[in-house]
């Protein structure tokens, strides 16, 4: 069925980005403004969009019928009665009420037949949301995209996709590193780190980590400042779009999926792609730096599906009632966040604040930033085109999030070169505590009760002293960035002295001067008009020719004499600087140089 286009809504379709349309937002490079932090957000809802993908083989065996409709205009989705000839809807027609429904949100994207002018191409997808959400991630601001849906009904494929069709997540690295390549600020310098989990049967698996049998399954810790987070979790420097690709493939081969009868490879398990931006900009001035952190989260949630409908038994009935235990508790979070008793619930005055249940499952304890916290966040709601029960199901979830608001600010600080040193220096004297320790507990020999809590023991120390350690070479790496922005604005500053210098040495051995012609010399004094040294002697006006030289002009041979030795100790004392400049610059490179070669770092190409 083709989407309903008979009610144009001549304002909603004024609109950039509607439903299934290609973006017009502009594809320039976005300016990076570090500007004064941001005031606190008021917040923002949760942006809700949808979309329907194209009939599978299954369903064009069973000659299923497409029962929705959307309109690019009003971006609102209907869901039509099934006819009771579709056995797959039987259970629906099993209902006291069947009826068609209609729900509006801010996209309703058509991807049902590629032929419809309208259909929405992966490209479309990150035009109207990705890239907005890149935006606000230069702006500083923490964001979260996930995707929603009942197996099979296009989650990984709109995260994801395929080598030839890529989804959201490629598409974000992508144009997040032509937006660091195309920057031409020296003082701002990048650092893009990524890490990639999914939650199994409620464990936690690093996707950068090879499988191991047992799986090696990692903590949840909770900090004061960040939140709950994933306890030695890798984490990846990536400089290119080739890295970053490459480790997304590698942990995206490593996730666990199975064939279910809804989804040949379904995935099993809910995926989290973090990407973490620090855009850091030098002040030469002030000798500061203000660093902006933005977390972007891409979610790819497991199915929603009915143990009927995938006929599971035993491990995948297993795995799903584990998957719904996240999902619903998800749902209960979205339900609570979305009641308007929950803003005045969640006043800091009262006592009853955790009112929201995200502890109850490990996924809602891990996004409960990106639900209801400190970021901008989105929900993909995937909907197969022909099953009445879970698509309303869908899109009543996907019509609730909307009401949630999120509070997100920027996330800015600022260090002066002299903290970011002190920093440095205690992280190194808490490795040399931490090795210090480590060697203790190899030459201590453990009586054999006690050998086990040792090596436990020696092992936390051990990944702790890790986990240190590569925090502080991330420090080094950051540091070396901002002294690498420090050479460029050299080099620039440089470049200018150089062009500068040229002149003044130009026009101090050929000065510009006018000639004038008899009538002129009648009227007017001849004028020199360089304005710097000269030390060569200008030839003779036309007039001297005739053995006349006034007082005055006496006068201003003397004058110039003066301004000439002026100009000179001026251009001298240029040409001191820039041979100190040059020196200082010089100095200052080979401290970068021993910087990498004690480190073992390769010089980046920021
Ligand atoms: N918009 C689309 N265009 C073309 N093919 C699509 C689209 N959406 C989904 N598909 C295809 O539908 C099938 C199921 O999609 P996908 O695997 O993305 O579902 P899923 O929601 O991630 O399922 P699960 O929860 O089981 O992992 C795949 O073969 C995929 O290629």
């Amino acid at each position: 069925m083709a989407p309903v286009r008979n009610h144009p809504d001549p304002i909603r379709a004024a609109i950039p980005s509607s439903a299934s349309s290609p973006s017009l937002r502009s594809k320039e490079m976005v300016v990076v403004p570090m500007l004064p932090p941001a005031p606190i957000n008021p917040g923002g809802n949760v942006k809700v969009v949808v979309r329907v993908r194209g009939f599978l083989q299954r369903e064009v065996d069973r000659g299923a019928q497409c029962l929705i409709a959307m309109n690019p205009h009003t971006q609102s989705t209907k869901l039509l009665i099934p006819p009771t000839s579709d056995p797959a809807n039987s259970r629906a027609q099993t209902r006291k009420v069947i009826e068609e429904k209609t729900f509006t949100f801010d996209n309703s994207f058509w991807s049902h037949n590629s032929s419809d002018e309208h259909y929405a191409h992966q490209e479309d997808i990150y035009n109207a949301l990705g890239e907005e959400f890149l935006d606000h991630n230069f702006e500083g601001y923490h964001t979260c995209i996930f995707a929603y849906g009942q197996t099979g009904s296009g989650k990984s494929y709109t995260m994801m996709g395929t080598p030839e069709q890529p989804g959201l997540i490629p598409r974000t690295c992508e144009d997040l590193f032509e937006r660091i390549e195309s920057n031409t600020n020296a003082n701002i310098s990048y650092s893009v780190r990524v890490s990639y989990f999914e939650v199994y049967n409620e464990h936690v698996r690093d996707l950068f980590q090879p499988r191991t049998d047992p799986p090696h399954y990692l903590k949840i810790r909770e900090s004061p400042t960040e939140g709950p987070y994933v306890k030695d979790l890798t984490e990846m420097q990536v400089k290119n779009y080739g890295e970053i690709l490459r480790y997304m493939r590698m942990g995206d081969s490593s996730r666990t999926t199975a064939s279910t009868k809804m989804n040949d490879t379904s995935s099993r398990s809910h995926a989290v792609f973090t990407i973490i931006l620090k855009q850091i900009h030098h002040d030469y001035d002030a000798d500061e730096t203000t660093e902006r952190m933005a977390r972007i989260r891409l979610v790819d949630l497991a199915g929603s599906e009915r143990a009927k409908a995938t006929e599971a038994t035993g491990q995948r009935l297993r795995e799903g009632s584990n998957i719904n235990k996240s999902l619903t508790t998800l749902g209960r979070v979205i339900a609570a966040l979305a009641d308007p008793r929950h803003s005045r619930l969640h006043n800091p005055n009262r006592k009853n604040k955790d009112i929201v249940p995200y502890r109850d499952s490990i996924l809602t304890w891990l996004l409960k930033d990106s639900l209801g916290g400190n970021s901008k966040t989105a929900m993909i709601a995937c909907i197969a085109p022909a099953d009445y029960d879970e698509t309303l199901s869908t899109l009543r979830y996907a019509d609730q999030a909307k009401n949630i608001r999120t509070k997100a600010i920027v996330n800015q600080d600022h260090v002066s070169s002299a903290e970011k040193d002190a920093q440095i220096r205690e992280m190194q004297e808490t490795i040399q505590t931490l090795r210090w320790t480590l060697n203790q507990q190899q030459q201590s020999v453990p009586t054999a009760p006690a050998a086990k809590a040792d090596s436990d023991t020696h092992a936390e120390k051990l990944r702790e002293y890790t986990a240190k350690y590569e925090g502080m070479l991330q420090m080094m790496d950051e540091k070396l960035a901002i002294s690498e922005s420090k050479v460029r604005h050299l080099e620039q500053e440089k470049e200018t002295l150089q062009i500068h210098l040229k002149l003044v040495l130009d026009e101090l051995r050929n000065p510009i001067k006018t000639t004038t012609t008899k009538e002129e010399v009648v009227s007017t004094t001849p004028v020199v008009v360089t304005p710097v040294k000269v030390r060569e002697k200008t030839p003779d006006p036309i007039w001297q020719d005739e053995g006349f030289e006034s007082d005055e002009e006496e006068d201003e041979d003397e004058e110039e004499d003066v301004v000439d030795e002026e100009q000179e100790a001026a251009a001298l004392e240029i040409q001191a600087q820039m041979e100190s400049l040059i020196s200082d610059l010089g100095l200052f490179r080979r401290k970068v140089m021993a910087d990498h070669e004690m480190f073992g770092m390769k010089k980046t190409s920021r």
